[in-house]
């Protein structure tokens, strides 16, 4: 059988043979085959050494192949954490206003159904921390077989199943188990617990490595959207909850915010919630208990903490029919308020979704995602993720087709994060309207008292709040995205050498991330059924647009229907903002130009630089050799001064030292490395 997308090396060796010896072509498919395979063993090694980033005394390479045959053994996950949760109990933390967990103090309150809700049987248990995690000592950040708790508990009743569909099947060795090509049938190929999106999903013929990770990140994506049924869980989860918080206190409502409000949520995503109030008067400890007990009390809620002295106290339980965890806040607004901004984004913001969910399922597979523990938080990730957009030179010109581009894109982010930004002087600001860098010099409202080194990303809805404070462990953090560049970028180069038949079965996103919960279809169903929480918000927000007074409490759930609502139509097509041209889908079976650097461009011509509606390219990216420094137009990178980026990308981005052609270079070879 003819190799189909043999590297281009391999190719061009085939072709040279068959001109200049007349051997056979199957002499000369054999040689070149072997060509092919002598490059991706060399671009094997070359990428394994590079590995060494990751950890100075080389033992990541073992941990990494032994990736795919990890099994997680039920027996030895959360042992703690689940004797803890088995004694159903109602847990205190006090948090006195300090970022790291180690100040917090635990107190464990003893289960009491007691009539009056408050918890009157309070304890002192030992205090401690959350769970240990493993990335603490800063060695092995990048180790994937750690797993996030809800993904093992939500797949653990699976693993033994992934494990027999795919036969503890050894991807690498694919070679000697069909020694026939055509022997390798899809349906023996079932299943990869750790990148089951590839399953029936093959993209290992595509000419571009960079479509193949663009399509495989689509596939994650629908892989990991919501099923209706999922989604019909989660609305009449709300539902129960909101129908317990009236009962209790009749002039309250139930609003939910946070990734469900904003169809940004992975399948063990929480939901948060708010209780707000005529009174106003909700968000005191008494209240917080009597919530937490009555609950309890209805059998709505297991596993329940009170958080009652934080900067903002909240309640946490586990609903016990979906087995979602729940976050309920007390009187305030902003996270409503933030859910419609970024809805509003997620609108104007081809690929953001995707980046976002990606990065989400990236941290939360590293445990990085964990804001108690110093993880970047949800919230966080988009801010970041929308800002990485939105200033990027090449989607900020419409230069390239986003949607058609998330693979490099995706690397340009973990680039970014990884190993550009300069975290000791940059914060990022992202307004309902478009993102911008700041200077943290003229923001001490957003600096770190102890160390310059940290991430600071201004609040949307209050310019002195950075939300992002509580993520001490920036450092790992950064060393993770690093790493994900250099491994995302490694797995390219070696699976653009190898042979069609190398390559088939083999995943790109499955270097840097890993789905272990539940097999699921990969079925998107958020068109079928409406998501309540983002319905009601937009019920809250256009009865709060009707409202005078500055008031917190907004009832959206009069004459709420109990049941779910379908929908029948299709919903309209999402109108394209004619000032921002960014992702026009090329119509009528256009097809994007790709370039030779891997990158879809969005029109088949660059934007002319006279175009007053459409800044050039060459200028946004400091290219533009007749550039005489009297820019009117935004250049994201100039904006910054170089001392604002950390001192190893200085020499990269100060685009104005350096000459046209330099300049030139430096972005062309962003994507011709793919
Ligand atoms: N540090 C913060 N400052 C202000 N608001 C915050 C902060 N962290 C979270 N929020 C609010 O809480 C909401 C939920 O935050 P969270 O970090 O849980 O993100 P999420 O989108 O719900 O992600 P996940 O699916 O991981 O839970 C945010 O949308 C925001 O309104
Ligand atoms: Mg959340």
């Amino acid at each position: 059988m003819e190799p189909r997308n043999m590297s281009s090396s391999g190719l061009r060796a085939s072709r040279y043979n068959n001109k200049t010896s007349g051997r056979t072509n199957k002499e000369a498919l054999k040689e070149s085959q072997k060509r092919a395979k002598r490059l991706r063993k060399s671009s094997l090694s070359k990428a394994q050494r590079n590995f060494a980033v990751f950890n100075k005394d080389n033992k990541h390479l073992n941990k990494y192949e032994n990736l795919e045959l990890e099994k997680i053994d039920p027996d030895q996950d959360n042992n703690g954490e689940d004797e803890r949760l088995k004694k159903n109990q109602i847990v205190l933390i006090q948090d006195d206003g300090c970022d790291t967990p180690q100040q917090l103090d635990v107190v464990e309150i003893s289960d009491s159904d007691s009539e009056d809700g408050e918890a009157q049987d309070q304890q002192e248990a030992s205090s401690g921390g959350p769970a240990f995690n493993a990335l603490d000592d800063n060695r092995d950040y990048i180790s994937l077989s750690m797993s996030s708790d809800s993904e093992d508990s939500a797949g653990s009743g699976e693993e033994d199943e992934s494990a027999q569909l795919s036969g503890n099947y050894d991807y690498d060795n694919y070679d000697d188990e069909y020694p026939n090509q055509d022997e390798k049938t899809t349906s023996k190929r079932t299943f990869n617990s750790d990148y089951p999106w590839i399953l029936n999903h093959d993209h290992s013929k595509q000419r571009e490595i960079a479509d193949w990770l663009t399509l495989e990140i689509k596939d994650f994506v629908a892989y990991i959207s919501p099923s209706q049924e999922e989604i019909t869980i989660r609305n009449a989860t709300i539902s129960k909850i909101r129908s317990a918080v009236k009962a209790l206190w009749p002039d309250s409502d139930l609003h939910v915010f946070g990734s469900f409000a904003t169809d940004l949520y992975l399948p063990g995503s929480d939901i948060d919630c708010v209780v707000n109030s005529s009174a106003g008067d909700k968000e005191n400890r008494n209240c917080l208990y009597s919530l937490a007990s009555f609950l309890k009390r209805r059998k709505l809620a297991t596993q329940v903490e009170v958080i009652a002295k934080a900067r903002v106290p909240i309640i946490k339980f586990v609903e016990p029919e979906s087995q979602i965890h729940i976050d309920v806040s007390f009187e305030r607004i902003n996270g409503l308020e933030a859910a419609k901004v970024i809805r509003g984004w997620l609108n104007e913001t081809a690929g953001l979704r995707e980046l976002v969910l990606i990065v989400k399922q990236f941290l939360s597979a590293r445990r990085l995602n964990n804001v108690h523990t110093g993880g970047l938080g949800g919230f966080s990730i988009i801010c970041l993720v929308y800002a990485f957009l939105q200033l990027h030179p090449r989607v900020l010109s419409a230069d390239i087709n986003t949607k058609e581009n998330l693979g490099i894109l995706l690397i340009d982010l973990f680039e970014l994060y990884g190993k550009n930004f300069g975290y000791d002087h940059v914060a990022v600001s992202v307004q309902s309207d478009g993102a911008s860098y700041l200077s943290k010099d003229k923001y001490p409202s957003l600096q770190n008292p102890r160390t310059s080194f940290s991430l600071a990303i201004q609040d949307p809805g209050d310019p002195d709040n950075n939300i992002s404070r509580g993520s001490f462990n920036i450092r790992d953090i950064k060393k993770a995205f690093a790493g994900a560049f250099d491994l995302l970028t490694n797995r390219c180069f070696e699976l653009d050498t190898a042979t069609f038949k190398d390559r088939v079965g083999k995943s790109i996103l499955g270097n840097v991330i890993k789905y272990r919960g539940k097999q699921r279809d990969f079925k998107d169903e958020r068109s079928l059924v409406i998501n309540k929480a983002i319905a009601e918000n937009e019920l809250y927000h256009r009865k709060r647009g009707r409202i005078v007074h500055n008031e917190v409490y907004t009832d959206v759930s009069d004459g709420e229907k109990e049941q779910d609502i379908y929908v029948v139509e299709k919903p309209a097509k999402k109108k394209q903002k004619k000032s921002k041209p960014r992702d026009k889908e090329p119509s009528n079976g256009e097809k994007s130009i790709g370039s030779s650097n891997g990158l879809k461009h969005a029109k088949s011509s660059r934007p002319k630089s006279t175009n007053s509606g459409s800044k050039s390219v060459e200028r946004l990216m400091g290219l533009d050799a007749t550039d005489d420094g009297d820019d009117d137009g935004y250049d994201p990178l100039n904006e910054v001064p170089a001392t604002m980026l950390d001192d190893d990308s200085k020499p990269d981005i100060r685009m104005k030292s350096v000459d046209a052609q330099t300049r030139r270079d430096y972005w062309l070879s962003k994507g011709q490395a793919l």
